[in-house]
């Protein structure tokens, strides 16, 4: 199996995101970062979502409690109070590792030299923070998955994905430093990862113990998402995960030199050179177009395990 670590703000999609890792790849370890909602709420959202997936074996490393340089916000009004749709569930037993993440990811990339793949789900402040300490990581390190980045359709500011948004600064930091990346932008999410409510009440239908984790940790994001037009709820950090997994799920990639903003308005805009204007080579590819059905047969099938 391949050899991954996941990197989480846990909060809803995050969780099913993981468990479709746990399925698909040794996780080798899950690194919480600042993001979705409390830092505190996202380690025990993690803690959680891995005892109540039989697998407390898993170390959670806590890295970075706020982003590089910037201002964020938390976003509870997409996840609910605590990440998790407000389900009250039973406090973890499982503790965290006190390795700092940031550590863990340099420590790992060493011990699976080449082998290890980060699948990145969230702001990148961990990834920046391993290679600001160890630039020579990016050797190791086979492949980041990224969820991150909006073409036009911010989620978070008018051209804003929150990811890219949170920490814009280490988004640059980890574009720049020379990593093989492939990024999942949000529109690709909404266009092939939104489940309408046909496909919710299927999911009801299923009662596993999974499918009924899966109702509970996004209900709110559920009613979020629709509230602000999509047709349903949205999980961008699950078909990147998939995606990973299974690249046929990605129809059309492009590789392009890409880049963050950092200013003002318009600060954590995702910039593609379409044009190789600035005769930089490709330091990305980008998924432009996601087979949905596809997609949704493995996040249906997850749901279908007992
Ligand atoms: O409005 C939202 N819908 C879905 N995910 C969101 C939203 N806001 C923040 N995230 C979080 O940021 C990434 C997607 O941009 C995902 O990783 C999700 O965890």
């Amino acid at each position: 199996m391949r050899k991954t670590i996941f990197d989480t703000d846990t909060a809803s999609d995050d969780a099913i995101a993981l468990m479709l890792a746990l399925d698909y790849f040794e996780v080798l370890g899950v690194t919480i970062v600042a993001g979705n909602v409390k830092f505190e709420n996202e380690v025990s959202n993690a803690l959680f979502t891995l005892e109540y997936l039989s697998r407390p074996d898993i170390p959670v490393y806590l890295g970075a409690q706020r982003p590089l340089l910037g201002q964020w916000r938390t976003v509870e009004e997409v996840h609910g109070k605590n990440g998790f749709g407000d389900w009250e569930y039973p406090s973890p037993l499982k503790k965290p590792e006190s390795e700092f993440a940031a550590d863990a990811i340099i420590r790992l990339s060493k011990e699976y030299e080449g082998e290890l793949e980060i699948l990145a789900v969230s702001p990148l402040t961990n990834i920046a923070l391993a290679y600001l300490k160890d630039p020579k990581i990016i050797n190791r390190i086979r492949k980041i998955w990224i969820m991150g980045g909006a073409f036009t359709r911010g989620n978070t500011t008018e051209i804003a994905e929150f990811n890219f948004w949170v920490d814009p600064e280490a988004a640059q930091i980890v574009l720049n430093a020379g990593f093989d990346i492939t990024i999942v932008p949000w529109e690709i999410a909404e266009e092939s990862a939104t489940i309408t409510d046909e496909e919710w009440n299927k999911i009801e239908d299923i009662n596993t113990k999974r499918s009924e984790f899966f109702i509970k940790v996004n209900r709110v994001l559920r009613e979020y998402s629709k509230s602000v037009g999509s047709r349903g709820s949205v999980h961008p950090d699950s078909l990147t995960v998939t995606i990973a997994y299974d690249n046929s799920v990605a129809i059309e990639k492009v590789s392009k030199y890409v880049n963050v903003e950092l200013c003002s308005r318009s600060r954590g805009a995702m910039l593609i050179d379409w044009y190789g204007l600035n005769k930089r080579r490709p330091n990305a590819e980008v998924v432009i177009k996601a087979d949905s059905q596809k997609f949704k047969k493995y996040l249906f099938d997850s749901l279908s395990k007992a």
